[in-house]
């Protein structure tokens, strides 16, 4: 095809700021399209005079339009690195967040790498998703016993298949939060939803399941639940972390003080806002 008709790896990116799509989306998409790992960034560069096949440029105006509609990139693309894991991912589940990295790095900070001796330590990821959470953590700690529970049979099938095909033995279970384990646990992690059923942002994430999103009329209805139940589910000294909103800090540290969690505190997200609080379980159940 003649250079100067044809969709160049450089027209392509061009085409993409003209329709609004910001630079680094454009690049991970026009990366997938090629072929190319989505973090080789320099071969655009080394490239940028490719011309792209004729079924190439069509599918790349199909690829801009979904996005500039507000498609995750990783729908797009299939895939999310997470904690250093490459996650298949798609509309069944919440695309993943770079902020939920900090939620593992909080929960892989207070459990020991190696405990002399039995007991083995026990990890729940309560909504799991892609996955995400329970496969960071049995990738960090192997010798954990990590379960990873969800009420979407089809984020279910995502998981397992993430799992399967990184050939980590995380353990799934279909349940309401933690209905369906048995205690107990040294971790109970979660990234519930916690968004207002009315919040104005809502529209932008049509895109994802919406079960993975809302939680009542002020967000804490499953983080109440989430709350309220685990201690039953904690060894002594076990603890329980939760991601929440910007703005849900102080009324996740007040449920959790309420329910007789101590060490009660919250961590920022990469924004350096609250956005995980936790506790830890030491009184008799
Ligand atoms: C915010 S998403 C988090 C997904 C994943 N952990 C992550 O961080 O990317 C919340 C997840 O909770 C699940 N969920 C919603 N209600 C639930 C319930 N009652 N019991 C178990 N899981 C639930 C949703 O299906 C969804 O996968």
């Amino acid at each position: 095809m003649n250079a100067s008709t044809s969709t160049t790896v450089a027209k392509a990116l061009a085409q993409a700021a003209a329709q609004g799509v910001a630079r680094i989306d454009a690049q991970m998409l026009l990366l997938h399209l090629c072929g190319q790992p989505t973090h080789s960034r320099a071969w655009l560069i080394t490239h940028d005079g490719d011309a792209l096949t004729a079924e190439q440029a069509a599918q790349w105006q199909q690829l801009l339009q979904r996005r500039a509609d507000g498609e995750p990139v990783a729908y797009l693309t299939g895939r999310k690195g997470f904690y250093g894991l490459d996650l298949a991912v798609d509309a069944r589940v919440l695309d993943p967040r770079p902020d939920t990295e900090t939620l593992v790095d909080w929960a892989l900070e207070l459990l020991p790498v190696n405990r002399e001796g039995p007991p083995q330590l026990r990890l729940a990821d309560l909504g799991t998703g892609s996955g995400a959470i329970a496969l960071a953590l049995q990738h960090e700690r192997p010798a954990a016993e990590v379960w990873a529970v969800d009420a979407s049979l089809d984020a279910l099938a995502v998981a397992k298949a993430n799992a399967a095909r990184l050939q980590l033995p995380v353990r799934f279970a279909h349940s309401h939060w933690l209905s369906a384990l048995q205690g107990d646990f040294d971790a109970i992690v979660t990234n519930p939803p916690y968004i207002r059923a009315d919040d104005p942002h809502m529209p932008a994430l049509r895109h994802e399941p919406r079960q993975a999103l809302t939680s009542g009329a002020d967000g804490l209805n499953d983080i109440r639940h989430i709350v309220d139940t685990a201690p039953q589910y904690l060894r002594s000294g076990g603890w329980l972390l939760i991601e929440h909103g910007w703005d849900q800090a102080g009324d996740v540290r007040a449920l959790l003080a309420a329910r007789g969690f101590a060490q009660v505190q919250s961590r920022n997200d990469l924004a350096g806002i609250e956005r995980a609080s936790g506790g830890q379980w030491t009184s008799v159940k």
